[in-house]
Formats: C-alpha cells, sequence, structure tokens
C-alpha cells in the first residue's frame, strides 16, 4: 500500500518503519496515525516479518501530536469519539516485538509512542519530554502513567510540570532508554537488535514481550506465576527442544517457530 505520511521498508524479516512528515517534526496527525496502525497490523501479520522497527528523522522521532489539529477540537468532539482510544488500542495489541529508533525530538505523543513500542534505542541527540502542560493540557496516551513506571514519580512530576526536556544521557540514567549510541549509528545499531530478535523463535520472542508487559498490570506473584507457565508452556514447542539441544551440541540453534 502507497503511504504519505510513513515509509515501509521490509528486508531480512525486519519492519522499518519511518514516520515521513519532516516539515512538522512529525507531529502525530490523524492521517500518520491511520497510516501507522494499518502499518503495524499488515507488519505483524505478515510471516516474513520478525521485528519492527519504529524511527523519525535525525531531527525528530516525532515533536506529539499535530498541535494544529488538536487546536480545533471540543471536549465533546474529543470525549464522543474516545480521541486516541483507537491508536492506543492499536499499538498495544501488536505481538512481535518493536524497537523504537529515536533522534532528535520525542515530545507529548512522540515521547508516549516511543514508550509503547518495546525497548528504545536513543541517538546522542535525542531528547524526550512531556510538555503537554504548556499547552493546557496533560499527556493524552500514557505519558503520566508510563513515564512514572519507567523513571520514577519525581522526574516524571519533574519533566510534566516543567515541561522540561531531558536528553539521551538522563533518559538512558534513568531507564528510559536502553542503549544511547552516536546518530549516524542509530539505524545500524537498531538493525543489529532487530536481526538478533529476528535469528529467535517468534513463539518466545512473543512470549518475552507478553511476560514482561505484563509486569505492569498485575502484582509480583502473579506476574512470577504468569511468567512460570509462559516458561512451563515452552517445553511443548519444538523450538525448545531445538534450543538446548543446539547448546549441548556446541552449534547455533536453527528455531522453526514450532
Ligand atoms: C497507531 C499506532 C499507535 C500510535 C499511538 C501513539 C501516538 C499518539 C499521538 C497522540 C498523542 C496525544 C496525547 C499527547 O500527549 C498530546 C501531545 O503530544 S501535545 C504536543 C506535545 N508536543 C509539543 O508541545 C512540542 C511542540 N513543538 C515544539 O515545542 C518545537 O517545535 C520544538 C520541538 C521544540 C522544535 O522547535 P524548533 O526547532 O524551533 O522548530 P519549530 O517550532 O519551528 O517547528 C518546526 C515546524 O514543525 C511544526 N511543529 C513542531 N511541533 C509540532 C506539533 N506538535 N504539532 C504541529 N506542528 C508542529 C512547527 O509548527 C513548525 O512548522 P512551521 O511553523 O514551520 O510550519
Amino acid at each position: 500500500m502507497a503511504y504519505e505520511t510513513i515509509i515501509v521498508d521490509v528486508e531480512d524479516h525486519i519492519a522499518t518503519i519511518t514516520l515521513n512528515r519532516p516539515d512538522s517534526l512529525n507531529a502525530l496527525n490523524s492521517q500518520l496515525l491511520a497510516e501507522l496502525a494499518k502499518a503495524l497490523k499488515e507488519a505483524d501479520g505478515n510471516d516474513r516479518v520478525r521485528c519492527i522497527i519504529l524511527t523519525g528523522n535525525t531531527k525528530a522521532f516525532a515533536a506529539g501530536a499535530d498541535i494544529k489539529e488538536m487546536s480545533e477540537k471540543s471536549f465533546v468532539d474529543m470525549y464522543l469519539s474516545d480521541f486516541f482510544g483507537d491508536e492506543h488500542e492499536a499499538i498495544t495489541r501488536i505481538r512481535k516485538p518493536i524497537i523504537a529508533a529515536v533522534a532528535g525530538y520525542a515530545l507529548g505523543g512522540g515521547c508516549e509512542l516511543a514508550m509503547m513500542c518495546d525497548f528504545i534505542i536513543a541517538a546522542e541527540n535525542a531528547k524526550f519530554g512531556q510538555p503537554e502542560i504548556n499547552l493546557g493540557v496533560v499527556a493524552g496516551i500514557g505519558g503520566t502513567q508510563r513515564l512514572t513506571r519507567f523513571v520514577g514519580k519525581s522526574k516524571s512530576m519533574d519533566m510534566h510540570l516543567t515541561g522540561r526536556f531531558m536528553d539521551a544521557e538522563e533518559a538512558e540514567r534513568s531507564g528510559l532508554v536502553s542503549r544511547v549510541v552516536p546518530a549516524k549509528k542509530l539505524m545500524e545499531e537498531a538493525q543489529g537488535a532487530a536481526s538478533k530478535i529476528a535469528e529467535k523463535s517468534i513463539l518466545t520472542a512473543m512470549a518475552v514481550k507478553e511476560s514482561v508487559n505484563r509486569s505492569y498490570e498485575t502484582t509480583l506473584a502473579e506476574g512470577i506465576l504468569y511468567e512460570r507457565r509462559l516458561f512451563q508452556s515452552l517445553f511443548a514447542t519444538d523450538d525448545q527442544t531445538e534450543g538446548m539441544a543446539a547448546f549441548l551440541e556446541k552449534r547455533a540453534a536453527q528455531f522453526r517457530d514450532k
């Protein structure tokens, strides 16, 4: 399908989705979000795809929701349509791993989008923030909830109340991002991580994603039980047999998603 606001490239079992509204620093308008939802769903359903990378350009991952588009909305518009409700569902239902490769600005909805991915690899020039307070609103798609869980109340409250940005070094130090690399190495690093994930059993990769995400939804005891049942259930797969046999035979495992 031809997209206008994103670019989709599928190669070597990796789907790379690039946000492509450079004139507005990839502001997330309804068209881009609809195209992104469709592309993510297609990648998730494409048997050739084993890992997804979501990225922007060197200046911006996404500078947030499109302020011009939102400025024309009323409470009634937002509430009756449950604005952004479908978008949240669309990304949280994706079962394959999604890596956010962030350079430049990831602000507001851009930061929230990156946090909904499975992990973030940041370029040294990345800047994260939830500056919605400057617009007279709070974050609207998980920013106050995920950032607080990821970096702690004090830093999250600081960022939401002051609207300040955090740079890549602070983001890594606070646990928001997994790795920081030179901007020119960002896609190489993200593709390297995606390639490693693509070599694993998709069954196990999906189970890992479910189990880690479950830790934000339940108690420790319930989460440990959920994880243990997933661990036990994977012993019913050929991939577990292959993985352990390969180790003992000192060879690379050949997983077949069975
Ligand atoms: C489908 C799959 C799942 C998807 C789910 C996740 C996505 C959810 C998206 C919706 C989220 C809604 C809830 C969210 O919490 C609400 C928000 O995001 S509110 C917006 C928050 N962001 C901001 O407040 C940042 C605004 N921008 C700035 O502060 C500055 O632009 C900057 C980033 C500091 C850069 O400053 P400069 O370098 O000076 O550049 P300019 O300001 O001149 O910008 C260049 C150009 O881009 C336009 N622009 C920048 N940001 C936005 C924006 N957010 N919306 C619209 N347009 C933007 C700016 O107007 C300039 O355009 P020009 O004037 O040149 O035409």
